[in-house]
């Protein structure tokens, strides 16, 4: 026992010295990144040189500032583990990789093929590896190590374990969560490794259980590719869509701790600059405005504001009566229709077509004017009718045509017949007038639940929509419109950052820039100094390198189009479980909702272990899932020994009392409680303060809690979830598989018989 003891002692001092030997290495890497920024900002004096000089010099510096927030982003767990060959040699891997003086990989990128082995080994298949070592630090020091020995010789069938670093997952495991998700570069597994570690070219479907890890692993990816395709992503962005701002919290530091800051996170509803759209749509009305058919309907909805007049077009201007025949109008309307441009570019067509005839016609009303004076001074010499329209020649009509475009009665009838549109305006007429829904959408498709107010909030289901209607009016100025709305709060940002890069930097001391402001003008200089991301975050039409999509099973065919279109090399990711689909919108199978895009070109990944739920919740949850997805296996559970799940009979004004009694039970850990939509509010007011993730308690709908977890859960009144909408099954399905440790359901209805394992207490 001693001996083993001080070999630890020994295997502890050894692997501290090789630590510290690496966070010297981080250092100086951290100050030569620093030296290498004051660099920059020294050459050519503080303001000097040519403009293209300056550029070269922000791009420089911007990369080198990227560099150091990487650098200092990988500073906890700097190195996590440690690989040994049969040939005797050791390979250490990290978050990060590092050289010595002479040059010689000392720490290897987890994301390196050389790091693979340390994720994919396993007992039956050590790919050469004797050894494989958890380094577990604290700060800079090591306080533990895991080692799974390779040694086949002397393993019993038994001893072949599955998972990768057991003892390290389960330590991962045990702690308590924080209400924000971390990165498991230490501990990835061989399924979840496939995933992160699957091309970039076309598209990945992953599906899974709740608590497979679906959503840890497309992050991990997203670094892994980054790292892998580095010039193409990081021109292109990267962008990961989840289901509500919430969510994107709860995930927001996995990304940047591994080093990786340049990622765009959005909702579907966040992906139409300028528009932020929270609120939902009753599940009715976000059926049919996710329907396919949509499409058609919004491009009914512009051919429709394309019109053509009852009769002649008539403009009173200035006495006159200005008059286009009709067949001339449904004529030019055929023209600029033709061209197929967007309706607001094929609006210039237009106008200028129906301003020349407007010219013709101000000329002809003029000589019928003159020709109706002259015969009423009776002079039969004079009644000769006049030609203007004649005499007028293409200079005349292009003069002519322009000054009425100054005429307001004019401008008014031409915009009544192809106005200029923004989204906007074309959604929010669209829904808010019967007539309109009842001519434009197609027979079968029940148009009644879309009515609503003019002045209605956005909802998530409009920016399909309004995305529809950008690319049908033309190229808009979203990203203009942003650009200078954020102008102003960009400038104080700029000048915030400037201060920082000064501070970390030195340079304040140095004397090269004295003020943070001159710093931040010149970044300014620089194409607004806004990054990939930035950019493509304002920009609706911006192409992304590959895109992510969580929860994917939310989105409704409407919503894809909108994705599909941000990504249009097709390099996609797309994670979730079939089971879970919680909107009447969403997915039933993965081929329905891609192949229109992809024609079957897509891959599936199944993950099949539960990191999360613990074997004793889990048996409630599979019999859910056996009532609402029986064709669906649940994921096997690697927790077990977790507290016994249980029910309580009690009216919601108690639950102040049982949420008291699972904290006591929880000790350090964090509760989520979770309602049917209909009682949130009712229930949310018991416990002020409870909204957001950092807090000890917080009280969601199921919609909220998607993807989320907590040490303990309340789940209040199941009933009422279950009945809350056509997909309520799988709502519950998504509450009951939320806890790490504890599963409590407070009811005062009777229970739902798919949770009749449940006993329930007074
Ligand atoms: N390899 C791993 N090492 C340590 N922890 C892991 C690992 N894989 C998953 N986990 C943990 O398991 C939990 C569940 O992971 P995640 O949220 O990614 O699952 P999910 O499949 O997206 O779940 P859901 O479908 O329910 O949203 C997280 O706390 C995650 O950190």
């Amino acid at each position: 026992m001693a001996n083993r003891q001080d070999g630890l002692a020994e295997a502890l001092d050894n692997e501290q010295r090789t630590v510290q030997r690496l966070y010297a290495r981080l250092d100086a890497a951290r100050e030569r990144a620093q030296a290498a920024l004051r660099q920059v900002y020294a050459v050519g004096g503080a303001l000097g040189g040519s403009r293209q000089a300056m550029v070269e010099r922000e791009v420089a510096a911007s990369e080198q500032a990227r560099r150091l927030a990487q650098l200092n982003a990988v500073e906890r767990g700097l190195c996590f583990g440690r690989i040994d060959d049969s040939g005797g040699a050791s390979t250490y891997v990290g978050r990060i990789g590092l050289r010595d003086q002479d040059h010689e990989s000392v720490l290897i990128d987890w994301r390196a093929p050389a790091a693979r082995l340390f994720y994919v080994a396993t007992a039956t298949d050590p790919g050469g590896l004797v050894r494989r070592r958890h380094l577990h630090l604290k700060d800079r020091a090591v306080v533990g190590i895991d080692d799974e020995v390779f040694d086949l010789e002397g393993m019993s069938d038994g001893d072949r374990r599955t998972l990768v670093g057991e003892a390290a997952l389960l330590a991962a495991l045990r702690r308590g969560r924080t209400g924000r998700m971390a990165d498991v570069v230490a501990t990835i597994q061989i399924e979840q490794d496939r995933v992160i570690r699957s091309g970039l070219q076309g598209a990945l479907v992953v599906q899974g259980g709740p608590g497979t890890g679906k959503t840890v692993a497309a992050l991990h990816r997203a670094a892994y590719l980054l790292y892998t395709h580095r010039d193409t992503l990081e021109r292109r962005g990267v962008l990961v869509v989840g289901p509500n701002p919430m969510f994107l919290r709860y995930i927001g530091q996995v990304l940047p701790a591994l080093g990786e800051t340049q990622v765009v996170m959005a909702t579907v509803g966040e992906l139409f600059p300028g528009v932020r759209a929270v609120a939902a749509d009753p599940p009715v009305a976000a059926v049919v405005k996710g329907d396919l058919r949509m499409a058609e309907v919004v491009a009914a909805a512009v051919a429709d504001r394309q019109r053509v007049p009852a009769g002649d077009l008539e403009v009173e201007l200035d006495g006159l009566r200005l008059r286009v025949p009709h067949g001339v109008c449904a004529r030019l309307r055929e023209r600029a229709r033709s061209v197929r441009l967007p309706h607001n570019m094929a609006r210039k067509l237009y106008v200028t077509e129906l301003l020349k005839e407007l010219a013709r016609a101000e000329a002809r009303a003029l000589e019928e004017s003159l020709h109706l004076e002259e015969l009423a001074v009776d002079d039969p010499e004079l009644a000769e009718p006049l030609d203007l329209e004649g005499d007028l020649d293409e200079v005349d009509i292009a003069l002519a045509a322009e000054r009425l475009w100054g005429e307001e009665p004019v401008r008014r009838a031409v915009s009544e017949l192809w106005p200029e549109l923004t989204p906007q305006e074309l959604v929010a007429g669209l829904l808010s007038s019967p007539e309109t829904l009842w001519a434009v959408c197609p027979p079968g498709l029940d148009w009644t639940p879309l009515v609503r107010p003019r002045e209605s909030p956005w909802t998530v289901g409009d920016v399909p929509l309004l995305d529809e209607a950008a690319e049908l009016l033309g190229r808009d100025d979203s990203a203009d419109r942003v650009a200078a709305r954020r102008a102003g709060e960009e400038w104080a940002e700029q000048e915030l950052y400037a201060r920082e890069v000064l501070e970390t930097t030195g340079l304040l001391e140095g004397g090269v820039f004295e003020r943070a402001d001159v710093l931040a003008e010149r970044q300014a200089d620089d194409g607004g100094g806004l990054t990939t991301a930035e950019r493509a975050a304002a920009d609706r039409a911006w192409a992304y390198g590959h895109v992510i999509v969580d929860e994917a099973q939310e989105l409704s065919p409407m919503a894809w189009r909108t994705v599909i279109r941000r990504v249009p090399a097709r390099s996609l990711t797309v994670v979730g479980d079939l089971a879970q689909t919680g909107s009447a919108a969403g997915a039933r199978s993965w081929g329905e909702v891609l192949d229109p895009y992809l024609e079957g070109r897509w891959r599936e990944e199944r993950l099949l272990v539960n990191y999360r739920t613990p074997v004793e919740i889990m048996l409630v949850a599979a019999d859910v899932l056996a009532a609402v997805a029986p064709w669906q296996e649940p994921p096997e559970s690697v927790r077990d020994g977790g507290d016994e799940p249980r029910a309580v009979r009690l009216p919601v004004a108690e639950l102040p009392g049982l949420v008291a009694a699972e904290l006591a039970e929880l000790g350090e850990g964090r509760l989520g409680i979770i309602t049917p939509d209909a009682l949130h509010a009712g229930v949310a007011a018991l416990f002020p303060g409870a909204k957001d993730l950092d807090a000890p308690v917080v009280v969601l709908t199921v919609n909220q809690a998607k993807g989320l977890e907590f040490d303990g859960v309340v789940v209040v009144e199941p009933a009422g979830i279950l009945e809350q909408s056509p997909m309520g099954g799988h709502d519950l399905y998504v509450a009951v598989t939320r806890a790490t440790r504890r599963l409590t359901v407070a009811h005062e209805d009777d229970l739902p018989a798919m949770l009749s394992r449940l006993k329930s207490t007074m």
